[in-house]
């Protein structure tokens, strides 16, 4: 089964669950892993199974990317804020560089994660 890890600043939470919630029925199909904060939204208002690990900020980013590194995820969709700064910079750095180490497709915006939860529904 595929392992996607939903990932958003605060301000990208609502495009995050509308993406989800659009998306609701394929990505039922997946294992889904979260930061705290946006797998709890997901779980409570999509209603799908999510595993959570630490909010970003207190290390979330880091153990999600030391499963990219381990090749325990197939697709990171990570929704930035690109208009804030963020305490915990270096991490979500760390997270999109070892994604591209591994080639794994890490999406940043909503626009690119229909596109690769397309593709991937087609290869299926
Ligand atoms: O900060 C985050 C990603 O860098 C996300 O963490 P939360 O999902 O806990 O808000």
């Amino acid at each position: 089964m595929k392992t996607i890890a939903l990932i958003a600043h605060d301000r990208k939470k609502e495009e995050m669950l509308n993406f989800v919630l659009e998306n609701k029925e394929q990505l039922a199909h997946y294992e889904l892993i979260a930061t705290a904060t946006t797998g709890k939204i997901i779980k409570e208002n999509a209603g799908l199974s999510v595993t959570t690990f630490l909010s970003g900020p207190l290390g979330g980013d880091q153990q999600i990317g030391s499963r990219v590194a381990c090749q325990k995820v197939d697709i990171v969709i990570f929704l930035r804020d690109p208009l804030t700064a963020q305490p915990h910079e270096p991490d979500i750095t760390a997270l999109l560089r070892i994604c591209d180490v591994h080639n794994i497709p890490v999406a940043t915006n909503a626009s690119t994660a229909r596109l690769v939860l397309q593709a991937v529904a087609k290869k299926e």
